[in-house]
């Protein structure tokens, strides 16, 4: 049941940037963090797992079915938790809204309180628009939102860039704790620190 690129690459359509032929392989159970110098293709690489990005040459393939670009949605199995909160949020959308919404479209029904406890947020939030919120709530928000949608797999990509320590050992501890319920989990990090502090295994990008 893993989560596998095979020597994908990637060629912007302006031809600004190639993603050279990449293997990663994300394992239930585990926290893979990837780290690389700005602008290696980091989040190119996990659009192309999530099947946001369709690979130029090579393969994704999840638990051996191969992973298919679907317009704006990710394929069933995989969650992404953007590095923005805000651009990923509907302001017009209350977090439990989003929270319940992004559940129903994956056929799941959920407890959105119980989800705000466990990323160590006051359940009341839910109630209160993306605005309303800070940008350590909001993240947190969203990722009680990507939990919702029960995925096989988590890309979190720079999810704890700009949040202050509480906030980010939050986030590492719901990460830690859904990885060992069988989760797998690519946290990609700036970070090097971050990185062996979290993760399982940490795979360098670009070097
Ligand atoms: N919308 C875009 N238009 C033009 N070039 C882009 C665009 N998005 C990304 N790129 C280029 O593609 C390359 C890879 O970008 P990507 O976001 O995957 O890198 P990254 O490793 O995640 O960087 P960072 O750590 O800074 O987030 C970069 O050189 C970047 O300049």
């Amino acid at each position: 049941m893993t989560l596998v690129a095979d020597r994908v690459t990637y060629r912007r359509p302006d031809g600004g940037f190639a993603l050279p032929p990449t293997d990663l392989v994300i394992r239930p159970g585990r926290i893979t963090a990837l780290v690389g110098p700005s602008g290696c293709g980091k989040t190119t690489l996990a659009h192309l797992l999530a099947g946001l990005l369709a690979p130029g040459s090579g393969s994704v393939t999840a638990a051996g079915a191969r992973v298919r670009r679907r317009r704006g949605r990710l394929p069933g199995h995989t969650a992404l938790l953007d590095q923005d909160p805000m651009a990923a949020s509907d302001p017009t959308m209350t977090l439990r809204r989003a929270l319940t919404l992004a559940a129903s479209v994956r056929g799941v029904t959920v407890d959105p309180d119980a989800l705000a406890d466990e990323v160590g947020l006051d359940p009341a939030l839910l109630d209160r628009l993306p605005a309303e919120v800070s940008g350590g709530q909001l993240q947190r928000a969203c990722l009680a939102r990507a939990l919702a949608q029960e995925p096989r797999y988590l890309i979190a990509d720079e999810a704890t860039a700009h949040l202050d320590p509480l906030s980010t050992a939050a986030i590492a501890r719901t990460l830690r704790r859904r990885a060992d319920g069988g989760l797998g989990v690519l946290a990609i990090t700036h970070d090097r620190r971050l990185a062996r502090s979290w993760a399982d295994e940490v795979r360098e990008l670009g070097v």
